[in-house]
């Protein structure tokens, strides 16, 4: 029986790509609102790309310790399912951003060696979701989307109460095994899906969902 692997393709940028992402049967599409980041759009953009979100396929919104002025006319201007907090938000401040906007949120931890496990733990008490990623290097201009994976093993057979998603340096030939060895059940793919840093590409966005769905 085929895997019921959950996709999420983030970074999309425009409707091509998006309606790339639904036709494969993407359960996610992530805009990123990081103004260095070559996937960020902008709220009129997000706006325009959510509206060809069909239902049934969640829009997340990535953003980096985003203060409250910022949530504010994100959520004000562009209808969304999700929040990703991709940056140093606290648990607290993670709590206080559930509240606030009413949304869910997911948060971005990432992940290099044992001592970033117990990080999981707390944020899987306050965030609807986690999403287990590679942390970037300490010279690294974006905080996440670096294409870069970590050793799977850390995970593998460990769960929290609440879903998680695997990310971090996953492709369409790689997607597979990611699986098998941590039994995700949902995986998020930015830069493996992409021709150039910040341009997805259709074949390889089917490819991946393929992939992720396989036995
Ligand atoms: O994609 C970006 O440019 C980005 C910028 C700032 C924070 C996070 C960002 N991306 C996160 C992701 O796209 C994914 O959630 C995850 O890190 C996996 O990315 P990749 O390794 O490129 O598949």
């Amino acid at each position: 029986m085929p895997r019921q692997t959950r996709v999420k393709i983030c970074g999309l940028r425009d409707v091509a790509a998006l309606q790339a992402a639904v036709d494969a049967g993407a359960a996610y599409v992530g805009l990123v609102f990081f103004p260095k980041s070559p996937r960020n759009v902008t709220i009129a953009e997000a706006a325009t790309l959510a509206l060809a979100v069909p239902a049934g396929v969640a829009k997340v919104a990535l953003v980096v310790d985003a203060d409250n002025a910022l949530l504010d006319e994100i959520t004000a201007h562009v209808p969304l399912d999700i929040l990703q907090l991709h940056g140093h938000e606290t648990p607290e401040r993670v709590s206080e951003i559930r509240a606030r906007y009413g949304l869910p949120v997911m948060k971005a931890v990432g992940v290099a060696d044992e001592s970033d496990l117990a990080a999981l733990d707390s944020y899987a008490r306050v965030a609807d979701q986690i999403l287990v990623d590679a942390k970037p290097p300490k010279d690294a201009d974006l905080p996440g989307g670096n294409g870069l994976s970590f050793d799977w093993r850390l995970i593998a057979g460990r769960r929290w109460p609440v879903p998680w998603m695997l990310a971090g340096g996953l492709t369409p030939q790689t997607v597979g095994e990611a699986i098998a060895l941590t039994g995700a059940t949902q995986v998020d793919v930015s830069s493996g899906v992409e021709s150039t840093p910040g341009v997805k590409d259709a074949a390889l966005i089917a490819a991946f969902c393929t992939a992720a769905q396989a036995d």
